[in-house]
């Protein structure tokens, strides 16, 4: 995957409402494993909903493998799954398995070949005995795998994640973060849980919407610290 933001900004609300909360961002990625990190309200949550086009620049521009997300959402949102840090934000079906299932539906897949990719997630996240249980009585960290199988099932090429770990208790983050490192996808983390980027190769790093820091893990993580403490 290649991403491209060039003088990318974006401003929320209008006349004497409208507020800059990120701007000037020039960034090309292209590594597979990218965190951004910053401080609360820095512009991480708005900069990661830009990347599937969710949220749309009103300065510069967002390409993602060429396509610009302000014209080609629907051909990026193919390329691009999503997770939120609250997982019930994003559980649609009754079951988890119909849950997982769900990105599938107009896929034009088999029945059984939707099952068994739908298994094999499911075991590979320690939830297969959970397959036909209601999805809403999982606890936190099996609903944030749930909802994590339910977008790996689409074989989406880049994952981009806000804070998939914020509501979780150590051990279900820890696994969360043992999950992220196994995904063969490009995966862009937002988190406050500095130590799921150890093995990253880059991270960004935001401070009152603009990209201040760029580098290896620990080096943007050291920068942050500095910027917190000053
Ligand atoms: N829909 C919205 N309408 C108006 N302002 C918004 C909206 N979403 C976010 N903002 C504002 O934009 C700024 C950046 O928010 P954003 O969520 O991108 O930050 P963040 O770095 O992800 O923060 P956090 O670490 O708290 O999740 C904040 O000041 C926030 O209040």
């Amino acid at each position: 995957m290649i991403i491209e933001a060039q003088g990318l900004g974006h401003a929320y609300g209008e006349g004497s409402t409208r507020r800059i909360v990120l701007e000037g961002v020039d960034v090309q990625l292209t590594e597979r494993r990218i965190g951004v990190i910053g401080h609360n309200g820095s512009g991480k949550s708005t900069f990661l909903r830009m990347l599937n086009g969710l949220v749309l620049p009103s300065e510069g521009k967002l390409l993602v493998n060429g396509m610009d997300t302000a014209k080609d959402a629907k051909a990026i949102r193919k390329l691009v799954g999503f997770l939120f840090t609250d997982p019930d934000n994003q559980i649609i079906m009754p079951t988890v398995a119909e849950d997982v299932a769900f990105g599938l539906r107009k896929s034009g897949l088999p029945a059984e070949e939707v099952n068994r990719r739908v298994d094999e997630l499911l075991d590979r996240f320690g939830l297969l005995g959970h397959r036909d249980h209601p999805a809403q009585l999982l606890s936190g960290g099996q609903k944030q795998l749930q909802a994590l199988a339910a977008v790996l099932i689409t074989q989406p090429e880049m994952i981009v994640m806000d804070e998939p770990t914020t509501l979780l208790d150590i051990r279900n983050a820890n696994e969360i973060g043992r999950i992220i490192n196994t995904v063969e996808a490009t995966v862009v983390l937002a988190t406050h849980h500095l130590h799921l980027l150890e093995d990253f190769d880059r991270a960004l790093v935001f401070d009152h919407g603009h990209l201040v820091a760029d580098g290896d893990p620990a080096t943007s993580v050291a920068r942050y610290r500095a910027l917190m403490e000053a």
